[in-house]
């Protein structure tokens, strides 16, 4: 089932256009990862989808309501709001409990409780948002979006200035959602993050996604050559490189020197055993030898 279909929508402010036609179907279940540079236009997206602004052009569909009819489905969509529209004079609970009645959630203060528990805050119940930290303030926002039990969950960088244990607690979160059906859009910066909890990644650059696939897809389809790191004493340096790749008739290009590592690119793994006997039978002391995979960050530097 598709949850959120976008076609060809574009949004400009002013002269500027920032989305220049952006097509992305989104089914239900699936966490999927939205990244972009600074600027790139992931918020425009959200705030567009959400009904916050209006697009220029292009159409959307969110959980089979089209653009003109959002108010119908909104109560099944979670959305993390921006902190600064948090009401910082309230008491979290009540917080959580006001908010919660908007979109018909009665629950109980134990359910509250358990739910600021689930994103970290256990132990800050009862204080004022406005004497939360900044990290704090995310968690209960994140909190918020999660009241109503929506079927679409969208975080807009839920684990940005989070600590590390509460980061991992809220990937968790997004994982038992999947699990119980929700589909969860989430932008994030952490592109290890992404790679981690995300079933398909869209990268937004130039106004349009130019890359979506898995993470595993992204990666693969942008490796030309297979990467080796290797670790040497004393450390492998270019000449020594040259020599090598001369020796064993094999093209061996030296991508970096970073401390005791060389990092090295062949064209096949086949050239892996000629290359590892090489160096054992030079005077180099082999200690490490390992292919490295593409990261999601070597992907989004050339998108
Ligand atoms: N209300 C507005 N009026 C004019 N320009 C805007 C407005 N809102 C956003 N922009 C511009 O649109 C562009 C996209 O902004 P947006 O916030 O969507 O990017 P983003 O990808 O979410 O960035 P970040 O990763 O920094 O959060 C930016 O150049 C921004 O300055």
């Amino acid at each position: 089932m598709e949850i959120i279909k976008v076609k060809q929508l574009t949004k400009h402010y002013g002269e500027t256009a920032v989305l220049k036609g952006i097509d992305l179907t989104i089914h239900q279940g699936e966490v999927f990862g939205f990244v972009g540079h600074n600027g790139a236009g992931k918020s425009t997206l959200i705030h567009i989808l959400t009904g916050i602004i209006n697009k220029n052009a292009g159409s959307f569909e969110i959980l089979g309501s089209p653009a003109n009819q959002l108010n119908q489905v909104k109560k099944r969509i979670g959305v993390m709001p921006d902190i600064s529209n948090l009401y910082d004079n309230m008491k979290d609970i009540d917080f959580l409990r006001y908010m919660g009645e908007l979109v018909g959630d009665n629950g109980s203060k134990k359910q509250y409780l358990s739910l600021m528990k689930s994103i970290g805050l256990a132990g800050s119940e009862r204080k004022k948002i406005k004497s939360y930290s900044f990290g704090m303030k995310k968690k209960i926002s994140i909190a918020q979006a999660l009241l109503g039990n929506p079927e679409l969950i969208i975080l807009d960088e839920p684990t940005s200035g989070i600590d590390p244990e509460s980061a991992i607690n809220i990937r968790n979160l997004i994982a038992k959602l999947q699990e119980q059906g929700k589909t969860i859009f989430l932008t994030s910066h952490n592109l290890d993050e992404i790679d981690k909890i995300s079933d398909r990644v869209g990268i937004l650059s130039d106004g349009i996604i130019t890359e979506l696939g898995t993470p595993r897809q992204l990666k693969e389809e942008s490796e030309e050559g297979i990467n080796i790191a290797v670790r040497t004493k004393p450390t492998l340096q270019k000449e020594q490189i040259k020599t090598l790749s001369k020796k064993i008739k094999v093209d061996i290009k030296c991508i970096a020197i970073k401390r005791e590592y060389t990092l090295l690119q062949v064209s096949s793994d086949d050239d892996m055993p000629a290359l590892s006997k090489a160096l054992i039978d030079s005077n180099m002391h082999l200690y490490e030898m390992k292919v490295e995979h593409r990261s999601l960050e070597d992907v989004f530097m050339k998108a």
